[in-house]
């Protein structure tokens, strides 16, 4: 859920108490806060340096033993995944500082906007079924966009990780240095909404698995959310199933699991 400036949370103290060491760093905006944690823009050592600044506050509803307990594991893991992808070459924030007593970690910050952002962009006011099958319009930015988006749940399941939230919200559009744009005049600034390196965000519910039937749930998931929140362009996700069978080579086995998946969750909703 974004934060609007007018909901603005101050700080927990131990963060302040946190940021002391750093006079230069800019002062903690809330630009999130979710069920789990808060997160906040900030600046991490030098004031050129954004970050994002996640914080798991106290659970009051949870015995305080279990709730530390909890924090600390929750913390650990998504550290030690992001970590492990970060050294594997994967697109994911690096971890720059953690504390596990007071419940928060520092990651860098993507620049750019959500895949999300970007295809919603991408695809304007466009009604949902076109007016005929001929009238089918150019995507091939799009098209491009979701192999990139392939690639990098292939490259993270090579790693042995499975995000477990995948969502065109849980990834960054990344500009890339020195980006010329599209080269093409015809499809204009529209398209470079969709340029950029596909960053993978919140690992929050990540785990380190090499299971076909993980993977395969794991995008499945993308599949749902996708279908759900762009249905203008569900027709292209099999461009996303295609890259990410050229990324990664245990990709048939995934894509085989991945018809038993999406014949349980027909079932399911059939049943109700
Ligand atoms: N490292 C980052 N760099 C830049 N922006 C980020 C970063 N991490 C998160 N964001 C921004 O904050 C938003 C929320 O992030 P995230 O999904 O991690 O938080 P959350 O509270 O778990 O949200 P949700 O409840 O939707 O899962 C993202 O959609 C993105 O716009």
């Amino acid at each position: 859920m974004a934060a609007s400036e007018t909901t603005q949370f101050a700080p927990p103290q131990v963060l302040t108490q946190v940021l002391t060491y750093d006079p230069a760093a800019a002062p903690p905006l809330l630009i999130s806060q979710g069920a789990e944690g808060r997160l906040y823009k900030t600046t991490h050592v030098q004031p050129d340096r954004p970050c994002v600044l996640k914080y798991r506050p106290p659970k009051p509803y949870r015995h305080p033993i279990l709730d530390a307990r909890l924090t600390k594991a929750r913390i650990t893991s998504e550290a030690k995944v992001l970590e492990r992808c970060y050294r594997a070459g994967v697109r994911v924030p690096a971890v720059y500082a953690l504390d596990l007593v007071s419940g928060w970690m520092m990651i860098e910050w993507i620049e750019g906007m959500t895949v999300r952002q970007g295809i919603n962009d991408w695809l304007g006011e466009r009604p949902e079924t076109p007016p005929s099958p001929d009238d089918l319009p150019d995507d091939a930015p799009l098209v491009d966009a979701m192999k990139r988006i392939g690639a990098a749940v292939g490259d993270l399941h090579r790693t042995g990780v499975v995000h477990g939230d995948l969502t065109t919200s849980n990834m960054m559009l990344r500009p890339q240095k020195n980006s010329q744009g599209s080269g093409q005049p015809e499809v204009g600034d529209r398209a470079k909404a969709l340029e950029g390196d596909v960053v993978l965000i919140d690992f929050g519910l990540a785990t380190q698995s090499v299971s076909d039937e993980d993977r395969a749930v794991d995008l499945y998931v993308l599949e749902r959310a996708f279908a759900s929140t762009h249905p203008r362009a569900e027709r292209l996700f099999v461009h996303v199933l295609e890259a990410y069978r050229g990324a990664f080579k245990k990709a048939s086995s995934v894509l085989t699991k991945l018809e038993d998946v999406r014949m349980r969750g027909r079932k399911r909703s059939m049943l109700g």
